[in-house]
């Protein structure tokens, strides 16, 4: 890894010309160049911008031009996509693919990586200086550029976050997360690397859970962390038998986990299914560490350095047991690994300051013991009849029934209560709940109204 990202950094400065603060959009599916291309940024100051293989033009598109970039870094897959792009992005400069064939107006990373210098000196980056751009996901608008300092790297150092996973030299670890997410940076490249534990990866063109399940048998795989929709869908399979040999500890996140998987995950694997809650604009910032007391359906506890609590509008702190907004204290001091800013949006930055806490747009209480219950999204909450009713809630009633394999409930207006409640399912394979997709992406869009009861 050091010769190869010192090389990958000699490509990126040297070849390319791409200086420090300079911004680098990644869109790599799971190939060993997107641990180099992110190392290689953190060596040069490079501001690179993970993003998931599944875009097409428009939304390359969309990210190239608010972002400026300078540079992207593809495969021959997408590399199409970008060029009938380009000329509507005056700033890309460099466009590098991975790839064993050329193309025409791109540079070969791989021949680069080859014939570089193996000698390089990091930057003398501060805590504070800026290392990366996450997409949010744009469930509720367009994705937001949540922008991060070198402090998100050195979070994952803390012994409080260690405790998440607690993973040693002898661990295998499996994320499952796409690589354009937040948690793909902290589950298949920071944990692990911070541990000194193993990365295991797995291709994964297209999620299939009969695959997962065979991995999961074939290999000395010790962790697992991945989407809830993940652990379902498995458990969806029936298999025959699902006591893998070397598995010791499963954790999730990403949208709401039902209680009632956690303990089929128990009962079918023998192991236990932690849960962990995070945004792109804060990390994994609450969670069950390994080994801590699991109450079903809790995110678990805020993972210090967050002070996490539950803050009406405007930032008064509520009592134990009474929904409200998850916050992040963010003043007098604010944490190491929460965002920095959505780059060139300081409207949305303010917006979400409220009082001394930042404010996540999620809804949640928290018991007496300091674990928290997710409710829905604040833009998700239905009003009916003077009732707030939390979206996962309906889901969550829906999903116990035998024929009901995935749902979604969104609201539409009602005269007379305000907003009902409608409902839709059908079948999904991607990493993030349909519930999650579908009340983002369609909001007010009507459905067959169904009879909740
Ligand atoms: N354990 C969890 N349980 C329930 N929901 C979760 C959990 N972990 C994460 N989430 C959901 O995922 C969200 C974070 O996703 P992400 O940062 O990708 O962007 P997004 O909020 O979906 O996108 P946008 O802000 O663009 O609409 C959280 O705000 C929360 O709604």
């Amino acid at each position: 890894m050091t010769d190869l990202t010192r090389r990958a950094a000699n490509v990126f400065t040297q070849t390319c010309g791409l200086q420090e603060g300079d911004h680098l959009a990644l869109i790599l599916p799971r190939v060993p160049e997107w641990w180099l291309v992110i190392v290689a940024c953190i060596r040069t100051g490079i501001v690179f911008m993970p993003g998931t293989t599944q875009m097409k033009a428009k939304d390359i598109l969309y990210r190239l031009q608010v972002s400026k970039a300078k540079g992207i870094v593809t495969t021959d897959t997408l590399a199409p996509e970008v060029d009938s792009v380009a000329s509507e992005c005056p700033a890309l400069k460099t466009k590098l693919l991975v790839s064993d064939h050329s193309r025409k107006g791109w540079l070969d990373f791989r021949s680069l990586i080859r014939s570089e210098s193996p000698v390089h000196t990091c930057i003398k980056s501060k805590t504070l200086d800026p290392m990366a751009i996450f997409f949010t996901s744009g469930t509720t608008g367009f994705p937001k550029m949540a922008k991060h300092s070198h402090g998100l790297a050195l979070r994952s150092f803390f012994p409080s976050c260690r405790k998440l996973l607690q993973l040693k030299t002898s661990d295998v670890l499996w994320c499952l997360s796409d690589t354009g997410w937040i948690l793909a940076f902290g589950g298949s490249l920071l944990e692990p690397w911070t541990a000194g534990s193993t990365v295991f990866v797995h291709h994964l063109p297209q999620f299939d859970p009969k695959v997962i399940v065979q991995t999961l048998f074939k290999y000395p795989i010790t962790q697992c962390f991945a989407a809830p929709s993940v652990f379902r869908m498995i458990l969806q399979q029936n298999s025959t038998s699902l006591r893998f040999p070397t598995l010791e500890h499963c954790c999730t996140g990403g949208e709401a986990l039902l209680p009632e998987e956690q303990e089929l995950w128990r009962r079918q694997t023998g192991i236990l299914l932690y849960q962990a809650y995070g945004q792109s604009e804060t990390g994994i910032s609450c969670g069950t560490l390994r080994g801590m007391k699991i109450k079903p359906g809790s995110m678990g506890k805020a993972i210090p350095p967050y002070d996490i609590q539950i803050i009406d509008d405007k930032g008064n702190i509520l009592p134990p047991n009474t929904e409200g907004n998850i916050g992040i204290r963010i003043k007098p001091t604010r944490p190491i690994g929460v965002f920095m800013c959505y780059e060139s949006n300081p409207v949305k930055t303010a917006e979400v300051e409220c009082g001394d806490f930042y404010n996540s747009g999620d809804r949640a209480t928290v018991d007496a013991e300091g674990y928290f219950w997710f409710l829905g999204r604040a833009d998700d909450v239905i009003n009916a009849s003077g009732y707030r009713i939390g979206p996962a809630e309906v889901e969550n009633a829906l999903a116990e029934h035998p024929a009901v394999a995935e749902s979604a409930v969104v609201s539409s207006p009602d005269p007379i209560r305000g907003e009902v409640r409608n409902g839709t399912w059908r079948s999904l394979w991607l990493g993030v709940g349909l519930g999650r997709q579908v009340r983002g992406k369609l909001p007010g869009h009507t459905y067959p109204a169904l009879d909740l009861g």
